[in-house]
């Protein structure tokens, strides 16, 4: 499905973090069912640009500056989520140890960090019902009950992934979703990714690790220090001078049945 509202548009953002200026003059545009991946070394701004999408950083306010998401730039948070289905590992890593699987999930209703804490956070019987369908969907019903901190990472990830899904968002957009997983784990992650994206969702993945990048994904953006330097088709994009010159390290990268990996040259 491509439709002439993009999903995303940034445009000319000025970004800080602290005293830090991330992004100077960033624009970039995603349209909706167009998969892609921006790809950058450490510190080239993939957090910060996470957090300009999910509304927890906003730009500097200047003429002609602006984020907006499928046509508007301003959003009540909860809609958001409906829109865009965000898992990063700074949210992994707000919950506490003892939140358990179905919990996990159902905060997703409250943008929330787990829901036990907070006894005003009463889920209905449709939402756990939802919650549940989620987390079958993802073949994780067995975590329902066990404690985030007694789960694998792989098992943390997926409990976080359906966390998005309880809204059926039209996007994903995923946080190396595959780093510190094993193989099993990352590549039973990467089957569940394609199969949510063959069902319709637009992909947005935010990466440094170039084999976690799907056969579905059409687009690839390079990051590097808060700017674009290249953006353009996967095999146009990802070649091993260009890979190199991004990560400052000689490489060779190959391709294998719609995958990439790099090696050392
Ligand atoms: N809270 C902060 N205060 C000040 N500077 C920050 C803060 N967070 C990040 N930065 C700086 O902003 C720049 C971009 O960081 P960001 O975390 O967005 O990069 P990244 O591409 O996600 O890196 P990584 O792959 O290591 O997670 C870096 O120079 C970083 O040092």
């Amino acid at each position: 499905m491509t439709t002439d509202v993009p999903l995303i548009e940034i445009e000319n953002a000025e970004v800080y973090r602290g005293d830090t200026r991330v992004f100077e003059n960033l624009s970039l545009r995603i349209a909706q069912g167009r998969h892609t991946a921006i790809l950058g070394p450490n510190g080239a701004g993939k957090s910060t640009l996470l957090r300009l999408l999910s509304r927890e950083l906003y730009p500097v306010h200047r003429e002609g500056s602006s984020v907006r998401i499928l046509g508007h730039d301003r959003w009540d948070v909860f809609e958001l989520r409906r829109q865009l289905g965000v898992v990063s590992h700074e949210l992994q890593m707000q919950y506490t140890r003892t939140v358990r699987g179905l919990d996990v999930v159902l905060s997703g209703f409250f943008s929330s960090v787990g829901i036990g804490y907070h006894s005003h956070l009463n889920p209905s019987p449709e939402q756990r019902a939802r919650a549940q369908s989620v987390l079958e969907q993802l073949g994780a019903t067995a975590l329902a009950q066990k404690a985030i901190g007694e789960m694998s990472s792989g098992e943390q990830r997926r409990c976080l992934l359906g966390r998005a899904l309880v809204h059926d968002p039209a996007c994903l957009v995923l946080d190396e979703p595959t780093a510190s997983l094993d193989l099993k784990a990352k590549f039973e992650l990467i089957g569940t990714i394609r199969q949510l994206v063959h069902q319709g969702r637009t992909l947005v993945l935010v990466t440094h690790h170039v084999d976690e990048i799907p056969p579905e994904v059409e687009r690839v953006v390079l990051l590097r220090a808060g700017r674009v330097v290249a953006d353009g088709k996967k095999s146009d994009i990802l070649t091993s001078e260009r890979l190199a010159d991004l990560f400052e390290t000689k490489m060779h990268l190959a391709e294998q049945r719609g995958f990439f990996y790099a090696i050392p040259d």
